[in-house]
């Protein structure tokens, strides 16, 4: 069977810190990714989606309703993208990545391969903490590239890195996904990020919130950033977020 990620019904409140007030971000959510779909999810500050994409991590348990990632027999192996990479500067790149490898129980030798696709080749034995931003994110995406996942999560990848470093960075993604797509799931704040990556934009809002409304992005890969096609959705969706 193929891997797909499935929310349904799912119920998810946090109590506030100060007055003990209840806060019902979702309250009956339903989502589906589907086998080689890659999903973006856009919607105001506030609204959720870190929530969603924590709970399809594991991250976050929901109060109710149903989370699965899967379809095969075993366990999907994940692969998360923080906006920060979160990697160990005391370890060289080479050890960051192996270390994912090594939870995966996998080969270790494969961390190479996995920096050579991101174009770090000769970074393997430096520390994280000599690198640039872009270098840095380009280490925490050839991390979770690595073990080869079947679930791809990414958290506002891009969003901390400058406009020309972040173009590369989803050019790079992009690449990847060409090469093997993923079931997978992007929150962003950026509608042009959104409709450059994925195949289908949901828009969540409301409180609790929803998918509202969903967008196809019907344009073959690579796509590029500047194709009036992908620019005419963009401006459909910012006319929805306002
Ligand atoms: N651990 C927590 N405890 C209490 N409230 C939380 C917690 N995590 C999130 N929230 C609240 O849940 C709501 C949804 O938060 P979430 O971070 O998922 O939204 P978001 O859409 O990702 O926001 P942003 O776009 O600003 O990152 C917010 O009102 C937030 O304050």
């Amino acid at each position: 069977m193929s891997t797909t990620v499935e929310l349904s019904g799912v119920r998810k409140a946090y109590t506030g810190p100060r007055d003990r007030s209840v806060q019902k971000v979702f309250d009956g959510l339903d989502l589906s990714v589907g086998p080689g779909e890659l999903v973006a999810v856009v919607g105001a500050s506030g609204t959720g989606k870190t929530t969603l994409l924590h709970m399809v991590a594991g991250l976050e348990s929901p109060d109710g309703g149903r989370v699965s990632v899967g379809g095969g027999a075993s366990p999907e192996r994940l692969g998360v993208v923080f906006q920060q990479p979160r990697l160990l500067d005391w370890l060289p790149v080479r050890a960051n990545v192996e270390i994912a490898l090594r939870s995966a129980g996998m080969d270790e030798g494969l961390a190479d391969a996995a920096l050579a696709d991101v174009g770090l080749a000769e970074y393997a034995d430096t520390y994280p903490s000599v690198l640039s931003g872009g270098q840095r994110q380009r280490v925490a995406v050839a991390r979770a590239f690595s073990v080869d996942p079947a679930v791809v999560l990414l958290d506002e990848p891009f969003s901390a890195l400058d406009e020309l470093t972040g173009r590369r960075l989803r050019l790079l993604l992009q690449d990847l996904w060409v090469r093997t797509p993923r079931v997978g799931l992007l929150v962003t704040h950026s509608p042009a990020e959104a409709v450059l990556l994925a195949d289908r934009v949901v828009l969540l809002a409301g409180r609790p919130a929803t998918v509202v409304r969903e967008y196809r992005v019907d344009v073959p890969r690579p796509r590029s950033p500047e194709d009036p096609a992908l620019f005419d959705l963009h401006r459909r969706i910012v006319a929805d977020l306002l």
